[in-house]
């Protein structure tokens, strides 16, 4: 039994964790060999292929990035289709495939599944809005990335009785802001669940600042005011067709000086938060994962992805976790409310 391996999707640190998860437990125990994809589908589609085993993954559970490369490219399109894909699948021996991947990659997952195509999933993403797992391994070295820097900004804001906004990742859901924020004291936490009036952020910077605090408001990517209908985006479309986002933070910025009369400065921290080494929690969750789905592979599960349900590793269906995306809860948004201002 030969399985490939692919990472899609944005990368995030824990994905090198999985795969040696996987390839040492089904190396050692269930008896399977292993090949990468390269970039993705991509490398499904055009048989690239990689080496992988026991000596292909020694010492990777801690590296950043994916030993494998990513892309965004969608398997329906162009060279030949499913029926391509299962032809240079029986021409290089491989029976089976473990897509580690977002909402996205397990929504072509299920599709390609439904087309007859062995798949098992690996949940993956920074933002931590896939419905049917507890936690995505990424997400907390995210939060700790977040929160570092934020306690930076916090004593240069402090230093010159400056207004900072840290803007950080979240497309649709506000779960690194919420932790990150909290984690950090800050005194405002915009999300893109929570429409909020310009007013009242003002009001909860002006109301730290008189208690003579460098307010910090910390703002996810997502977050629209509620003078805005769309998230903010300027810089034109990825390569499937969305919105890049950005940039909120630096809008927000000038309109906050300008009401509170309060220098405020805006820091953007982008791709530093899904870069470097994977925290302690996130090499165990994924390594756990990388284990459970190489048991799911020996198992047969076809078209189900393993998922973490309290510390316990469960198997849900694809389409559990396609359903709707997990997002901050009133209850949670409100419980960090009391601290703001
Ligand atoms: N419904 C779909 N059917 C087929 N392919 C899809 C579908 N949705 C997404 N894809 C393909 O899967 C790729 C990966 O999806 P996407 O770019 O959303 O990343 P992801 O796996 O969701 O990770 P993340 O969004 O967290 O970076 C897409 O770029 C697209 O080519
Ligand atoms: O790295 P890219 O392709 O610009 O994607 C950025 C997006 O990926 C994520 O990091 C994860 O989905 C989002 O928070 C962000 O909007
Ligand atoms: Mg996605």
């Amino acid at each position: 039994m030969t399985i490939g391996i692919l990472t899609s999707g944005g990368d995030c640190p824990g994905l090198n964790a999985v795969i040696r998860g996987a390839v040492l437990r089904g190396t050692e125990i269930n008896g399977q060999d292993f090949v990468g994809f390269r970039d993705g589908w991509r490398g499904v589609v055009t048989s690239d292929i990689i080496e992988l085993n026991r000596g292909t993954v020694r010492g990777i559970a801690k590296q950043g990035g994916t030993i494998l490369g990513t892309s965004r490219t969608n398997p329906f399109e162009g060279s030949g289709g499913v029926e391509a894909i299962k032809r240079n699948m029986a021409e290089r021996g491989i029976d089976s495939i473990i897509a580690i991947g977002g909402e996205g990659t397990l929504a072509a997952a299920k599709r390609l599944t439904d087309a007859g195509l062995k798949i098992v999933g690996v949940p993956k993403t920074v933002d931590n809005d896939l419905d049917a797992t507890d936690y995505t391994f990424g997400f907390d070295t995210a939060v700790q990335i977040a929160t570092d820097a934020m306690d930076r900004l916090r004593t240069t804001g402090e230093a010159h009785s400056r207004c900072m906004v840290a803007e950080v990742m979240g497309r649709h859901v506000g779960w690194i802001a919420l932790h990150s924020g909290m984690a950090a004291g800050a005194h405002v936490i915009l999300i893109p669940e929570q429409k909020t009036s310009i007013d009242q952020i003002c009001d909860w910077v002006q109301k730290a600042f008189d208690r003579g605090r460098g307010p910090l408001v910390v703002v996810a990517e997502g977050f629209m005011p509620d003078t805005m209908d769309d998230p903010h985006s300027e810089r034109g479309l990825d390569a499937f067709g969305r919105p890049r986002l950005g940039g909120i933070g630096e809008r927000l910025a000038p309109i906050i000086e300008e009401r509170t009369g309060i220098e405020t400065r805006a820091t953007t921290l982008g791709h530093i938060q899904r870069g470097g080494v994977p925290t302690a929690f996130d090499r165990v969750l994924a390594t756990r994962l990388g284990m459970a789905v190489s048991d799911a592979v020996r198992d047969e599960r076809w078209g189900r992805m393993v998922a973490l349900h309290g510390t316990n590793i469960a198997h849900v269906d694809f389409s559990e976790a396609l359903g709707k995306l997990k997002t901050v809860p009133q209850d949670r948004y409100d419980e960090a409310a009391v601290l703001f201002g």
